[in-house]
């Protein structure tokens, strides 16, 4: 496969996008039978890949994707997989109709006692337009308990595929869940995405459709230039603030992270600081130093008016900066002087920027982030389990599950110290904050379980190794 199509691969679209996008493969010759038959033979290799043997279950509904849990079907009868279709109801659109058509195995109507290894949830995927009834709530219930292992065939059944949300209590968690032709933004929001075991997507030829989201993928980061010295690699400036801990965390990470010179602006040294980095008293001569890459603002910064004070006279300086932790409490909308910026707020973060850029606390995270950096100009990290990042022109990227490890004290400081160091190393603040936010998570996956934010800040180092 050719890189720029992984590239395509990495897209994620709404209903509407994919619609549209259907639409144009149609226009340029290929029938929503033929897009059926792509979908749902990939899609059956890898469910007669895990199944090897056993047999599997397939519920089909009414609508293309009960189509396509018929091609999947005839595809594992084909390949001599034992397979049985459990028929909710019977296919409604065209495609699913001669899918149907085509199945020559067994098929029993909506029966929740058949037992198996496998079910395969082709129930309903993105047409999905309200919550299951009763009656197809409990069938799909009761065969989730009698197979161990659950396939969900685009979305699982009863998640809004634009939003991520579940139409339904109690529905079943998938171990693997398969997308068709391309991400949907349910694959990366909660709650759905932790409902769906691993994802898989199967390529059915779909193109770039414009203006779609894509997911974080592992950056590329350039070894330094072999005339490189610590100055032109990017200087980073810290500015300290009452609690110095937050501070020694992005210290630690933005040493690791690709900057040639970490400063930190503190009235003291703080006794634990790492030997390489460089303190100063001197915030006024660190903000007017010409070799001064990028700022990092905000953690440990405390909230009082010597802070504000601080944060105000620190973006006066106009260099590539990130705002985090206090810095997003006290950040006003006449501070910004329209250099590159990234905002890293977590959700309580979020609420008091829209309070402060008069925007509503309302709407889906990522719609709440494109907001933010519309009004802000600057790029928006939105943290959380399901991190997005968006940018000013409406650039918006959404980042696969990280490590749920991360949810402990001082790693917000981490990715802070992370996106800032490669802010200074290049001043792009999307790519920074797109590299940053891998790095972290990547981070994460190095050390593993239970580690504290310290152990992450030093294994970023080891993620940078992995983009080289
Ligand atoms: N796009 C592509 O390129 C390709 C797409 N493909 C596949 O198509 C899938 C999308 O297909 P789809 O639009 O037919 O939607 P799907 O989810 O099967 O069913 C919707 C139907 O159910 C109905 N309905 C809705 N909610 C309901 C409820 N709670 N309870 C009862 N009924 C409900 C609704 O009608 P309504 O009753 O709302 O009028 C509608 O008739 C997609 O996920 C992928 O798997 C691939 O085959 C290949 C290429
Ligand atoms: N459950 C989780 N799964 C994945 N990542 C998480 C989870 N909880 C938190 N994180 C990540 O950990 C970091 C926490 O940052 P933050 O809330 O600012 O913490 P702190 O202020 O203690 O540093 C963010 O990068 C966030 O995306
Ligand atoms: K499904």
């Amino acid at each position: 496969m050719p890189r720029s199509r992984d590239r395509l691969l990495t897209q994620v679209l709404n209903v509407a996008q994919m619609h549209a996008a259907e639409q144009a493969l149609i226009a340029a010759g290929t029938d929503v039978h033929q897009l059926m038959q792509r979908a749902g033979r990939g899609a059956g290799e890898w469910v007669r890949r895990i199944a090897a043997g056993r047999p599997v279950t397939v519920l089909c509904g009414p609508g293309n994707n009960g189509g396509d849990g018929w091609v999947i079907a005839e595809y594992l009868r084909e390949h001599g997989n034992p397979v049985t279709v459990v028929v909710a109801r019977e296919p409604g659109t065209g495609a699913a109709k001669t899918a149907r058509s085509l199945y020559r195995g067994a098929a029993v109507p909506g029966d929740a006692a058949v037992e198996g290894e496998v079910l395969v949830d082709c129930l309903f995927g993105s047409g999905l337009t309200r919550g299951l009834s009763d009656d197809l709530f409990e069938l799909l219930a009761c065969l989730a308990r009698r197979h161990p292992h659950r396939i969900a065939i685009d979305v699982p059944s009863g998640v809004e595929s634009d939003s991520g949300r579940p139409l339904n209590a109690g529905l079943p968690q998938s171990t693997l869940t398969i997308a068709l032709g391309a991400w949907k933004h349910a694959h990366f929001a909660m709650p759905a995405c932790a409902m769906m075991g691993v994802l898989r997507l199967v390529d059915i030829g779909v193109n770039e459709v414009p203006g779609a989201a894509r997911v974080l993928a592992r950056p590329s980061i350039s070894v330094p230039a072999a005339d490189a010295h610590k100055y032109r690699r990017g200087m980073l400036g810290i500015v300290a603030g009452a609690m110095p801990g937050a501070t020694i965390l992005a210290s630690t990470a933005a040493l690791r992270a690709g900057a040639g010179y970490v400063k930190l602006a503190a009235s003291a040294a703080p006794a634990n600081a790492p030997a390489e980095l460089v303190v100063t008293s001197d915030l006024s001569a660190m903000l007017a130093d010409d070799r001064l890459a990028a700022l990092l603002v905000g953690p440990g910064f405390g909230r009082g008016d010597e802070a504000a004070r601080i944060l105000a006279r620190s973006l006066h300086a106009a260099r590539p900066s990130v705002v985090d932790a206090d810095g997003l409490m006290l950040l006003r909308p006449a501070m910004l002087s329209g250099t590159p910026m990234v905002l890293t707020p977590h959700d309580g973060e979020m609420a008091a920027l829209e309070r402060a850029f008069d925007l509503p606390a309302s709407g889906l995270r990522r719609e709440r982030a494109l907001a933010l950096a519309a009004a802000s100009k600057a790029v928006v990290v939105l943290k959380g389990p399901d991190s997005v990042i968006a940018g000013p022109e409406g650039e918006l990227v959404v980042s696969p599950r990280a490590s749920s490890w991360l949810s402990v004290a001082g790693t917000g400081d981490v990715l802070a110290g992370t996106i800032a160091s490669r802010l200074a190393v290049h001043g792009d603040a999307m790519r920074a904050a797109e590299e940053g936010l891998w790095l972290h998570g990547e981070a994460a996956r190095i050390v593993g379980s239970a580690f504290t934010a310290g152990e992450l800040a030093c294994a970023v180092r080891a993620a940078v190794e992995e983009c080289l």
